[in-house]
C-alpha cells in the first residue's frame, strides 16, 4: 500500500478567516475527525478547537494525516509555507490553494515535481454554507482532482470551473465582493440613523432587503434592470434615490473598486522580487 492510500481528509493550512469559514463547511459536510487545521498562533489554534472540534496538527503531521492540503494563508506568507510542505508533499496528495493572486504555476515550482495543484477563489459566506467559489486546474491536477476540489468546495456554496487566466477578475467580484455588499449595508444603517430611525430597526430593514433582493436576483429570473425598474414609480422616491447615485458615481466607482481589486490580486500574486 503506499502511502497516499493511508491518508484521508482535508487539511487547512491557515486557519483564518478564510480557512475557517472553509473549515466551518468541512466539517458540516465530512465531520470533525476528517478534517484538521494547522494554525501558526497557539490562540487561534485554540479558539479553532473548541469551536469546531477539530483536531489542531503540526504541518508535517497534518500531511501524514491528509489527502488534500488546503492552503489558506496570505499571499506573503505562500512561500514560506511551500518550504514546510515541500519535503513530505507528494503526488498522492491535492493542493488546493485559495490565497489570491498566486499561480498555480509558482506552487508547483516550489513542490516535488508531479504534485496536483487546483487553485481556487472561495468567499466568507462559506461560513453559512453560501459561498461562490472557482477553481482551476494547475499542470499536475486532472479532472479527478478538479471533481475533488468542487465536491469540497461544493460542501460550503456554489462552484464554477473557470480558466486560471480569469481567477484574478474572479476574485474582483466573488473573492472581495461580501466586502462591497457589508460597505453598502454600513452606510444605508448609517442613513437610517440619520433619518432618526434606531440602529437596530435600520439594520433589520437593511438586512432584510439585501436578502430578499438576493433571491429575486437568484430566483425570478429576470434582469437587475428590470427589477430596480419594478422598484421605480414614475416621479417617486426611488428616481430621486437612483439620479443621486448616478450623480455621485457609484456606478463608477463599483467598477474601479473590481479594477483595484483585480490588480492588486496580481500584484499579491508575482514572485517576490529577491531584491526588494
Ligand atoms: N478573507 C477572505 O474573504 C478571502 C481570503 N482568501 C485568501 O485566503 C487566504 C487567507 O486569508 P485570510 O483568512 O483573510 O487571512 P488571515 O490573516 O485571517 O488568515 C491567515 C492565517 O494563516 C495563519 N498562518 C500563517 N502562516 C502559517 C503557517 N506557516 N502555518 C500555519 N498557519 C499559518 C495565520 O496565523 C492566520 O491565522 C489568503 O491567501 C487570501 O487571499 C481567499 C478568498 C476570500
Ligand atoms: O482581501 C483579500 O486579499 C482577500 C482575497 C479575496 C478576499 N479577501
Amino acid at each position: 500500500m503506499t502511502q497516499g492510500a493511508r491518508r484521508s481528509g482535508v487539511a487547512v493550512l491557515g486557519g483564518g478567516r478564510m480557512g475557517e469559514a472553509l473549515l466551518a463547511g468541512l466539517v458540516r459536510r465530512l465531520g470533525a475527525a476528517d478534517v484538521v487545521v494547522c494554525e501558526r498562533s497557539a490562540e487561534r489554534a485554540a479558539e479553532l478547537a473548541a469551536r469546531h472540534g477539530v483536531q489542531v496538527l503540526e504541518v508535517p503531521e497534518a500531511l501524514a494525516r491528509a489527502e488534500v492540503l488546503v492552503l489558506a494563508v496570505k499571499p506573503q506568507d505562500v512561500d514560506a509555507l511551500l518550504g514546510l510542505l515541500a519535503g513530505s508533499v507528494d503526488p498522492a496528495h491535492l493542493v488546493l490553494s485559495v490565497a489570491a493572486g498566486v499561480p498555480t504555476s509558482r506552487i508547483e515550482a516550489a513542490l516535488p515535481p508531479g504534485v496536483p495543484v487546483v487553485r481556487a477563489m472561495p468567499n466568507t459566506p462559506a461560513l453559512v454554507g453560501e459561498g461562490m467559489s472557482v477553481v482551476s486546474a494547475g499542470a499536475h491536477a486532472g479532472g479527478e482532482h478538479l471533481d475533488r476540489a468542487e465536491e469540497l468546495l461544493g460542501a460550503v456554496g456554489q462552484v464554477r470551473r473557470v480558466p486560471e487566466a480569469q481567477q484574478d477578475a474572479v476574485t474582483a467580484l466573488s473573492g472581495s465582493g461580501p466586502a462591497y455588499f457589508f460597505y453598502a449595508v454600513e452606510a444605508l444603517v448609517d442613513a437610517g440613523v440619520l433619518l432618526g430611525l434606531s440602529r437596530s430597526l435600520a439594520t433589520d430593514l437593511v438586512v432584510q432587503t439585501a436578502l430578499g433582493a438576493a433571491v429575486m436576483l437568484r430566483d425570478s429570473g429576470e434582469h437587475p434592470v428590470q427589477l430596480r425598474e419594478a422598484v421605480t414609480s414614475p416621479g417617486g422616491t426611488t428616481a430621486a434615490a437612483i439620479r443621486e447615485l448616478d450623480r455621485l458615481g457609484v456606478r463608477a466607482a463599483l467598477v474601479a473598486a473590481a479594477e483595484a481589486s483585480c490588480a492588486r490580486s496580481r500584484e499579491l500574486g508575482a514572485a517576490p522580487n529577491p531584491e526588494d
